[in-house]
């Protein structure tokens, strides 16, 4: 089974607190996500294999290290996904970026996929799937399975989410017991299929849409 990481750091968790507030505008809501996928992902890339290097200072020879050159993609999950984009690009600027377009159905809750587009080398590459918003899972699952069919390896792919529902990510690690769950905030149970207490529509609140 996968692991499910909460990233309860003092400075993810007041930034959270931000984007909960009711009243926090779509400019700062928009700011304080992308800070959050920044802090997250310092943590997330923790396991990023390193090379030794030799390295003149002004002083000698320093015995470094550098990131080995795994390549990585940044994937989101269209609409909401893509406010955590830059935040990631900001700590890994030449990472890739894939889009896979997803809406759930507003009755069923059942997603749709709508939209696909991934770097053709993406079964290389370590993956990052950023989506503020991990409820009933069928979005993540329906994003994990159109990356494995289009060539991703499992193992190499992580979610990263800001918050989730304890059903989403029960059944996500079900379907994809490869795929570890970082989140910033573990909540307690859906309504209707919206996150409470969440923090309403992600999407909706990055893109002033409501
Ligand atoms: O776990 P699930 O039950 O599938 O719900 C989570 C999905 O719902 C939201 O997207 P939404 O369908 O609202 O699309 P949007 O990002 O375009 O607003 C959210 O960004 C996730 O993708
Ligand atoms: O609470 C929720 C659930 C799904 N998508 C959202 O944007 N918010
Ligand atoms: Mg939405």
């Amino acid at each position: 089974m996968g692991e499910f990481h909460v990233m309860d750091h003092p400075l993810i968790q007041h930034k959270l607190s931000i984007i909960r507030d009711k009243n926090c505008g779509t400019r700062e809501f928009r700011e304080v996500v992308n800070e959050i996928a920044s802090l997250m992902v310092f943590e997330v890339a923790r396991d990023m294999p390193l090379k030794d290097v030799e390295v003149e200072t002004p002083e000698g020879t320093a015995h470094a290290k550098k990131l080995a050159g795994k390549k990585v993609a940044v994937v989101p999950i269209l609409r909401a996904g893509i406010g955590m984009v830059d935040g990631v690009l900001d700590l890994i600027p030449t990472a890739k970026v894939g889009h896979i377009g997803m809406y759930r159905d507003e009755k069923t809750f059942q997603p749709h996929e709508y939209f696909l587009k991934l770097p053709s080398d993406i079964g290389e590459r370590q993956i990052f799937v950023v989506d503020p918003m991990l409820a009933t899972g069928g979005s993540a699952i329906m994003a994990l399975d159109a990356l494995k069919k289009h060539g991703a390896n499992p193992k190499n792919i992580k979610f990263v989410c800001l918050v989730a529902a304890p059903e989403g990510v029960k059944a996500v690690q079900k379907a994809e017991p490869d795929v570890d769950i970082y989140a910033a905030a573990l909540d307690d149970h859906l309504d209707h299929g919206y996150i409470v207490p969440g923090l309403g529509d992600a999407g909706d609140r990055l893109f002033g849409t409501k």
